[in-house]
């Protein structure tokens, strides 16, 4: 559990302030993507949670009121008596007080997951501390067979030459972002069909010229959703680590649960169980990542920030430390995007560079598109997506891979 300390340090040293000249996403247009997520998702996810478990009658009266905050209500600040109030004393100034749809959308998503921990006496004293309120989606997700399916499916790629394999795994790592529980919660999931011709930028030429074989690099990756996206996000790693694309990959998860399936250390421990029981090359790759955990080759790392409310920009000092010292960080998937360029209304042909200059040394994004905020494309895609009817920005349906040197 993190302590409150780590948090109050991760927020005091914020480095420069996030970009300004486009306006914050809030979630107070009704219809919008935004306002969909606050007024539909939040109150459908607790009654899920609530549903999973035998929930005392404490638990139940805090899962109502938080119900009844987030729909008819302001922002409350939380109980003094909890570990990080200060934290969120700080983060929240300004906010509290205000309907959860008028404050930025990042900001009361990310609360919420705090609100919804703390109803469920996660961060307690009492036997509740600690017990993930997802876990059982997730557990769900990683048992099932789609996940039989797609570990059996890596050993016909094993005799593939390596870098045809490699597009693969990229490819197959950037669409497992998909797999995000929390977007399932009221949408319907994209179909494979969806994903035809749904890249609306690739960088991965790049990608690959700044990762060449044998440069022995160290990389970062920072993990988003568990089960589905972390499978092939691991499968990857343990290619960029076997071609000596990488000597060393430091993965960065969560430190509590987040976002419904945001992977966490007990995740990556699931992930990695799962395909070291697998038989084939599915159980040869987990055999790898486990042994290149013990020499460090493979490392896990959970910050505060990764929690945080708070565009990358603020990072602390030594989070930005941590990417100063490798030669690439990959972020996968949406929420790490809207963190990367700032969740606002940018203009969608603003370049990915110029929105990720703050960040220490060369970065990718993999993602496939869940909400608005997208930078980056070239002239004339946005209008031509936009003619095309479809919700290209928030349905799943598209992806992009960028770079910046
Ligand atoms: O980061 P992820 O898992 O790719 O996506 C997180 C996400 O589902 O959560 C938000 C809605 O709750 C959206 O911004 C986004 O679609």
């Amino acid at each position: 559990m993190p302590s409150d300390a780590a948090a109050d340090e991760a927020d005091r040293d914020t480095g420069p302030v996030a970009g300004s000249g486009a306006p914050v996403i809030l979630s107070n247009e009704p219809g919008s993507f935004a306002w969909g997520v606050l007024a539909e998702r939040h109150p459908a996810l607790i009654q899920q949670v609530r549903d999973a478990f035998p929930y005392g009658r404490r638990q139940h009266d805090a899962l109502d009121a938080l119900l009844d905050e987030i729909t008819n209500g302001v922002v409350e600040p939380l109980p003094r008596a909890e570990h990080d109030h200060g934290t969120w004393s700080d983060r929240g100034r300004g906010r509290f007080g205000q309907s959860w749809f008028d404050v930025p959308f990042l900001w009361a998503e990310s609360y919420f997951y705090r609100r919804l921990l703390g109803a469920v006496e996660y961060f307690g004293s009492g036997p509740w501390q600690g017990i993930d309120p997802f876990a059982p989606f997730k557990q769900a997700e990683l048992s099932g067979t789609a996940v039989d399916e797609e570990l059996r499916a890596l050993d016909a790629l094993a005799d593939t030459p390596a870098d045809q394999r490699a597009a693969t795994l990229l490819h197959a790592a950037l669409w497992g972002n998909r797999a995000d529980l929390g977007f399932r919660v009221t949408a319907a999931e994209p179909t494979a069909d969806d994903s035809a011709d749904g890249l609306v930028a690739d960088d991965s030429a790049l990608l690959w010229r700044l990762l060449p074989a044998g440069a022995l690099a160290a990389i970062a990756v920072v993990a988003d959703n568990a089960g589905r996206e972390l499978i092939p996000d691991l499968v990857l790693i343990d290619h960029l680590l076997e071609q000596r694309h990488a000597e060393q990959v430091v993965l960065h998860v969560k430190p509590t649960p987040y976002y419904v399936s945001d992977a966490t250390t007990s995740d990556f421990v699931a992930c990695l169980r799962r395909l070291t029981q697998a038989p084939g090359e599915a159980g040869r790759i987990g055999a790898r990542l486990w042994a290149a955990t013990a020499t460090g080759r493979l490392e896990v790392r959970a910050h505060s920030f990764f929690c945080a409310p708070l565009p990358y920009e603020e990072m602390p000092g030594d989070l930005r430390g941590e990417f100063e010292a490798v030669s690439l960080t990959i972020f996968k998937g949406d929420l790490n995007y809207r963190r990367l360029v700032d969740d606002r209304k940018w203009d969608a042909t603003t370049p990915f560079a110029d929105r990720t200059a703050y960040f220490p040394g060369a970065v990718t994004a993999l993602r496939t598109l869940k909400s608005d905020v997208v930078v980056g494309l070239a002239r004339g895609t946005p209008e031509s997506l936009e003619r095309s009817g479809a919700a290209w920005r928030t349905s799943g349906t598209h992806a992009l891979i960028q770079v910046r040197e």
